[in-house]
């Protein structure tokens, strides 16, 4: 089985003009098959702002009204899709865009209401590979935004480490997929403030004492759920760190363990 590198990069990254053009040019270089998931969570939380358009989080969660889906749409799958893509291009790597709705890819489910209404946010139902296996064994490299589609024409929001974890789970029964979460961060810190206090490991007991205790919380609460849900699916390597992780084995990053 071929290695499938699914990488996710963050919105702190994307909304930096020199880190981004940065990390596009070594991702260009990663040999066989990869995948780029993006954000954009801090870009569309600006615009929103500018527009009057209130902005609301539940645990690194955007509540989505029909407002905020036309604006997540247009800056997820228009604008910073699109200029991935193009920079990717200028980079020799050969690259195309994809919401969850492009080759029906990814199809998901409005959230039922419990004790929150989050709008339009979809959960992911079901990963659909076929097109995406042509495009990665012909040297071509899937580039998603986190939007998905329920296939009665609703596109959805849907949190973009999930988008890379299901990405990944859906692809490993074709490869042996490693998955890698890129952010601003060294890695998941035991003190957010200190860079040098990476944990090197997290399995699922330990991650139940580092949430009780507060040192992890807002969006690195769901990139961890999802990390657990990968690596308890199949997916061979969860890392998160600096895009250097995947360069450098030496480099200090978190490795997700069952
Ligand atoms: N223990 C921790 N270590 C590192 N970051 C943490 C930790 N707990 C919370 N965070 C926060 O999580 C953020 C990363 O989550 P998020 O912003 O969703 O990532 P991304 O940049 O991939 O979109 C960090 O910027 C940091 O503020
Ligand atoms: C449902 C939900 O929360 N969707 C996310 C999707 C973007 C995202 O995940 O961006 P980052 O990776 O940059 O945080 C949002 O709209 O913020």
């Amino acid at each position: 089985m071929k290695t499938l590198k699914v990488i996710k990069v963050g919105g702190n990254i994307i909304d930096n003009e020199e880190a981004l053009a940065t990390f596009i040019k070594d991702f260009a270089t990663i040999s066989g098959p990869k995948i780029l998931v993006h954000g954009g969570g801090k870009l569309a939380t600006k615009l929103a702002k500018q527009m009057n358009i209130p902005v609301q989080m539940n645990e690194g969660r955007r509540i989505t009204d029909a407002d905020t889906l036309d604006i997540i749409t247009m800056v997820y799958a228009g604008k910073i899709n699109k200029n991935i893509v193009a920079q990717l291009q200028a980079n020799n790597c050969n690259a195309i865009g994809f919401s969850g709705a492009d080759g029906n890819t990814i199809i998901s489910e409005k959230r039922p209401i419990k004790t929150i209404d989050y709008g339009f946010v979809g959960d992911v139902k079901k990963v659909n590979t076929n097109a995406l296996e042509v495009l990665l064994n012909n040297n071509i490299t899937p580039v998603f935004c986190a939007i998905t589609h329920d296939e009665n024409g609703q596109l959805l929001n849907t949190n973009a480490d999930t988008i890379a974890s299901e990405l990944a789970i859906g692809l490993s029964s074709i490869f042996n997929t490693e998955l890698y979460y890129c952010f601003e961060k060294n890695g998941v810190l035991e003190d957010v403030e200190n860079e040098d206090s990476v944990i090197e490991n997290i399995n699922t007991e330990s991650y139940k004492a580092l949430k009780e205790n507060n040192i992890i919380f807002e969006g690195m609460l769901p990139k961890l759920d999802n990390c657990f849900h990968a690596t308890n699916q199949n997916v061979q390597k969860v890392c998160i760190g600096k895009s250097d992780m995947l360069f450098n084995t030496t480099i200090k990053h978190t490795t997700i363990t069952q």
